[in-house]
């Protein structure tokens, strides 16, 4: 994705955050973070090119440090100044640091320091959640604060079949796959009119 000047300022600004925290906290994993712009905001990008055109309001759960949710509000944030980004993550110490990544580069973007179970439901028009628990545990996470017309965008790795076969057993869900650009194997899920089966 082409960004603009400004845009590529504040990846690098995150950037620079995310090396300095990650001496105190585990924001993302050590030998991950040497190739964090190829890998972590890549992948975040991709997910910011999904987003609806009619959206309002995208909520990122179980954040960490700050993938996808920050990146996609730092991507968007000028072209999209209508859409509002939470991030809800559980752990205090990630969420002093989404807040400075926040107030460093000048995107707003809400930060919840709770579990998700515990916030009240958000009606998010876009929904995303990365490595943070298998399909059908997303979807009881989707059910819970995901619009009923809303669009959740899940990012899965070599095994996203199988766990989509899981997930059905419980779930209807209308789905689209978009193949991943930093993985051949890994793609998006797309997933709307979420139900129980
Ligand atoms: C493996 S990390 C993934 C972080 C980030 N999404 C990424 O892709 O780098 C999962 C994160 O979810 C958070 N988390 C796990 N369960 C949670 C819950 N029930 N409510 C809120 N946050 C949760 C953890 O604290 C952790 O930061």
């Amino acid at each position: 994705m082409n960004v603009s000047r400004e845009t590529s300022e504040r990846l690098a600004t995150y950037l620079e955050l995310l090396k300095k925290w990650s001496k105190k906290i585990n924001l993302v994993s050590p030998a991950s973070l040497k190739d964090a712009r190829s890998r972590h905001f890549a992948d975040s990008i991709q997910l910011a090119r999904l987003c609806k055109e009619s959206a309002k309001t995208w909520v990122d759960l179980g954040s960490g440090g700050g993938f996808p949710g920050a990146v996609v509000a730092i991507v968007l944030a000028e072209e999209r100044p209508d859409l509002s980004m939470t991030l809800v993550e559980s752990d205090q110490r990630k969420c002093a640091f989404l807040r400075s990544v926040s107030r460093e580069t000048s995107v707003p973007f809400n930060v919840i320091a709770k579990r998700i179970e515990d916030v009240a439901p958000l009606k998010a028009d876009m929904l995303s959640a990365r490595a943070l628990a298998p399909l059908t545990d997303l979807c009881t996470f989707a059910e819970r604060h995901l619009h009923k017309d809303g669009t959740a965008l899940f990012p899965k790795g070599a095994k996203w079949v199988d766990e989509v076969k899981t997930a059905q057993k419980k779930w209807r869900f209308s789905l689209q796959t978009h193949t991943s650009e930093t993985s051949p194997e890994a793609v998006i899920l797309e997933i709307g009119e979420l139900s129980r089966a």
